[in-house]
């Protein structure tokens, strides 16, 4: 892909190394194609193998540390160039075979021995700090990573877009990198078994059935995406066909087949999404057969999850996640809490046993109804979630004197907002813990928090072996 601006990097300011004058590079000169000789100094965010040709940053997918490579360039702009690997002149020790295809995304680090995944994730965060630079940066303790014990087969949910081949075949998988082009992939190393084997299943019953596949180019046809979820706790398994059509033709058929060699399939649904779109999930929902629900269980506690319902997607890394959250918040019983950015209320529910009185909020009113559901199912008698966004509420329940003496945020990639930053400043509850999935973003907020707040501790937690992505706990004391 060509890009004019690198994707995902820091935000704001452009990664360039340090002490790297701004316009230093800019006269460097280089062509599409041309082949460079370049040593890897370190992993960029999106796990990409970053080194310097002629001191201007140079991005190469695939490439590690203290590697030597040859490499053909890409794409290049004023202030960095991209490349592909042509050849290795020295490999690193830590490279690794990887046992998925690499003509898709998703495994941006699968060709790092997994303990140097772990550091790696320590590593950019520490790369974050340094580049926003938040008041005593330099002393926050980050801890190592916990990983996985097996780092594999830990995606709960798959969500496949399916297509007729030329040659009459189907294939249901992930599209090729920058292409439209439709990879039936023979490993997934990430995905949970069941959800394979249901896609790759429902998949064979479609061409069996000849039930009428969707038609990008001629936006005609039926079935656009398979999503299998899995409980890890039940083993049940949830299917959601994604359709171009509002019915479905040959139904009973596909259902009897479906129960007849999915037995662990115990709830099908189909989402009505049509013509071309960018999105995967129309709006309606409608069950087709079976439960409503499957049941996931966390800390001893249920959740419903009904196909929209958001999830985190790695079912053992999140009991190690809440179980830090708990740990860092430490709660005595009696404190009003904030679960902010809530979902469907896994954590503060997780944590009714240990707070006195729980609010949350989240912006999607369907996760408001499912957590406020999770509450009564759970017997809990002490939490309340409501629709809104947290930099809208949290101030208001604290002008209306409901004060928080502690509060858990999980915000999405893009941080806290503004608002929700100063609210938390004037407010600065006695306890306070952050979950990022975003090492950018939290280093911009620390920017604000560190005024009011002592960093304990960042613990990184790896909720994705094998991508580049980032996920942590931060507990902060109150100054
Ligand atoms: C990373 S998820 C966390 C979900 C949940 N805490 C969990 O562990 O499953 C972030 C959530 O924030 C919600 N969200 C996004 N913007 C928000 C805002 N401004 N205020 C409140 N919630 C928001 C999203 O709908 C999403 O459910």
């Amino acid at each position: 892909m060509a890009y004019n601006k690198r994707p995902n990097q820091f935000p704001k300011k452009t990664h360039v190394s340090r002490g790297t004058k701004k316009n230093d590079n800019n006269n460097v000169q280089v062509k599409i194609g041309d082949k460079l000789l370049i040593t890897i100094k370190r992993l960029g965010i999106n796990g990409e193998g970053i080194g310097y040709y002629k001191r201007k940053i140079t991005f190469i997918p695939g490439a590690l540390p203290g590697e030597v490579v040859d490499v053909k360039v890409t794409n290049f702009t004023e202030k960095f160039i991209e490349a592909e690997i042509r050849k290795f002149k020295q490999k690193s020790p830590d490279r690794v075979t990887p046992t998925d295809s690499q003509e898709v995304g998703g495994v941006e680090l699968a060709h790092l021995a997994y303990p140097k995944q772990l550091e790696f994730k320590q590593d950019i965060i520490r790369q974050a700090l340094e580049k926003y630079k938040p008041k005593g940066y330099d002393s926050i303790n980050i801890k190592p990573t916990i990983g996985m014990d097996n780092p594999t087969k830990y995606r709960n949910k798959a969500q496949f877009p399916i297509r007729q081949m030329k040659d009459g075949s189907i294939s249901v998988g992930m599209y090729r990198r920058n292409s439209h082009f439709l990879v039936d992939l023979p490993v997934v190393s990430t995905q949970h078994p069941a959800t394979l084997e249901t896609v790759r299943t429902v998949r064979n019953i479609l061409q069996k059935l000849a039930i009428p596949i969707y038609d990008e180019k001629k936006e005609t046809g039926v079935i656009k995406t398979l999503v299998a979820r899995v409980s890890e706790s039940t083993g049940d398994v949830q299917l959601t066909l994604v359709t171009n059509t509002p019915t479905i033709p040959d139904l009973s058929q596909l259902i009897t087949q479906i129960h007849a060699e999915l037995p662990h399939v115990v709830s099908i649904h189909q989402n009505f999404n049509p013509g071309d779109t960018s999105l995967i999930w129309g709006d309606k929902t409608t069950h087709l057969w079976g439960e409503d629900y499957i049941t996931e269980m966390i800390d001893g506690k249920t959740f419903k999850l009904s196909p929209r319902a958001f999830l985190q997607l790695n079912p053992k890394q999140t009991k190690r996640l809440y179980a830090e959250a708990r740990m860092a918040l430490d709660l005595h019983h009696a404190e009003k809490l904030i679960d902010a950015y809530s979902g469907v209320g896994t954590i503060g529910i997780s944590l009714a046993d240990a707070a006195g009185e729980i609010r949350g909020m989240d912006t999607v009113p369907e996760a408001i109804a499912d957590a406020n559901q999770n509450v009564i199912d759970n017997h809990v008698t002490n939490a309340k979630y409501f629709v809104g966004a947290a930099e809208d509420l949290v101030p208001q329940w604290a002008a209306a004197g409901w004060q928080a003496d502690a509060l858990i945020v999980d915000p999405p990639r893009t941080g806290l907002d503004d608002n929700l930053r100063q609210t938390i400043l004037a407010h600065a509850p006695e306890k306070f813990v952050y979950i990022s999935c975003n090492e950018s973003t939290l280093a911009r907020d620390l920017v604000d928090l560190v005024k009011v707040y002592h960093v304990d501790y960042i613990q990184p937690i790896d909720m994705f072996p094998q991508t580049a992505r980032w996920e942590g706990v931060v507990k902060f004391t109150k100054k």
